[in-house]
């Protein structure tokens, strides 16, 4: 192939942003990139001016004719676009549209719509089995508000574009609301993946659109080519929940109290990897077509395995942070209390204003429940090396907390 035009709808967010870079930095035969996002940051301005076409399109990914203008022409899509919500900011509808799409053709366990609050996909992962989409009765078509996924699915089929990368996460496989760990698996461990959550649910229906989108015929005649990429917790620069956890360590004098057992640990992963290999993907595609289409791989570097407050304490110790406890300091009940306290509070008063702290029931159990990856999938399918070591990673995290902090100064 040679030069390449790529689109990348969610370009803007905290893993776009990254992808973006990467793309411009490591990719040679790139040639044009489209930027496609809701809301578009001031950074962009610094990228026209370089040897890339860079274009930046405010868009909507629930608009079915916005996205295939933004993708037509274009050789691979990289879809990082989603409603990342675990704390209840937007309506379990709204995630839904966004992250997968429109009401109500999808249905999971049987009902459709009712998805959010009681039917979540439940399915086996690592048994080489993937169920079948069970596709409900579509309503009639001005009754259809634009799915978001789907549509980007739509828009390569329509224009012709063959190539498309899937971010995906690892709540597509869990944790389970059964609390099941999974220490340390790969894409083919065994692991009962019940949702209950929008978010969680809404990427796994996401990435099985997406893996059965693998084949169809794109305009022209050619088979679509699809993956998935599967990270855990992403961190590094941009990342604005460990902003949160550094600015309420400093309203609490510079300490952080801890929650969860260090045994517990929680799976991470660098930004700087997980775009590069989103960049490693899109490349190799074409080549591998076979090999690769249709397949799902973790995102995995050199992070340790650590708890999640662990783990936080890498970048937050060197800024001055400390964590107190060796154990945690309110016992379990009591977590779990206040977690259903704060969904309780979050139920009344919504319709005054919007409550969405950190702790809930969700976020604790994802906290609580050990979910770790251990895999050399990636590399045995696309040659993929973290490109950033463990210590790069970690010093250019804690050098963004040290800047965010003299930022807020
Ligand atoms: N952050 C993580 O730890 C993590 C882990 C695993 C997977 N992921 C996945 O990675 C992807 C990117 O996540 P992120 O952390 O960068 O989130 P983010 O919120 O920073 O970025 C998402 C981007 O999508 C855009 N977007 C949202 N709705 C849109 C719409 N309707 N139309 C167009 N653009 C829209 C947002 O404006 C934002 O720029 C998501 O799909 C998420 O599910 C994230
Ligand atoms: C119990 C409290 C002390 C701590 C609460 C921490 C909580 C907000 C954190 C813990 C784990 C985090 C999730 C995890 O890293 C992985 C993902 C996958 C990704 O697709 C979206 C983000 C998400 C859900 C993280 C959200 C914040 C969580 C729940």
């Amino acid at each position: 192939m040679g030069q390449v035009a790529a689109g990348n709808p969610g370009g803007c967010g905290f893993l776009g942003e990254h992808v973006v870079r990467m793309l411009l930095q490591r990719e040679p035969r790139l040639c044009e990139l489209r930027i496609f996002d809701l809301h578009l940051g001031p950074w962009l301005d610094e990228l026209k001016t370089g040897p890339v076409r860079v274009t930046a399109i405010q868009g909507d990914v629930t608009q079915a004719h916005e996205v295939a203008a933004a993708v037509a022409g274009t050789h691979v899509v990289i879809h990082t676009a989603g409603l990342v919500d675990v704390f209840g900011k937007a309506s379990p509808e709204t995630i839904h549209e966004v992250n997968v799409q429109g009401w109500p053709s999808v249905t999971c366990c049987g009902s459709p719509w009712t998805w959010g609050r009681k039917h979540m996909p439940s399915s086996t992962f690592g048994m080489g089995r993937r169920k079948k989409l069970q596709l409900g009765h579509s309503p009639p078509p001005h009754l259809l508000p634009s799915p978001g996924t789907q549509n980007v699915i739509e828009a390569c089929v329509q224009t012709g574009t063959q190539f498309l990368v899937y971010t995906s996460s690892m709540e597509v496989v869990g944790p389970n609301v059964k609390g099941h760990p999974f220490y340390r698996g790969n894409e083919d461990t065994p692991y009962e993946a019940v949702h209950r959550h929008p978010y969680p649910c809404s990427k796994a229906l996401a990435e099985r659109l997406v893996l059965e989108a693998n084949g169809r015929k794109v305009r022209g005649g050619l088979p679509l080519v699809t993956c998935a990429l599967r990270p855990t917790g992403i961190y590094g620069e941009g990342h604005q929940i460990m902003r949160d956890f550094y600015h309420q360590g400093l309203r609490l004098g510079g300490r952080l109290f801890r929650a969860i057992p260090a045994s517990v640990e929680h799976g991470r992963v660098y930004v700087g990897n997980v775009a590069w290999m989103h960049v490693l993907v899109a490349r190799e595609l074409e080549q591998r077509a076979a090999l690769m289409g249709g397949q799902v791989y973790f995102c995995y570097d050199k992070s340790p395995y650590k708890s999640y407050e662990d783990f936080n304490m890498e970048f937050l110790r060197p800024c001055g942070l400390r964590l107190v406890g060796t154990r945690p300091l309110l016992p379990y009940w009591l977590l779990v209390f206040l977690a259903a306290l704060n969904a309780l509070l979050q139920w009344l008063l919504r319709p005054l204003l919007l409550y969405a702290p950190l702790l809930n029931p969700y976020t604790l159990a994802v906290a609580n429940t050990t979910f770790t990856v251990s895999t050399n999938k990636a590399q045995r399918h696309f040659g993929y090396e973290p490109l950033f070591s463990w210590e790069d990673s970690r010093t250019r995290t804690i050098r963004w907390v040290q800047g965010v902090e003299s930022s807020s100064q």
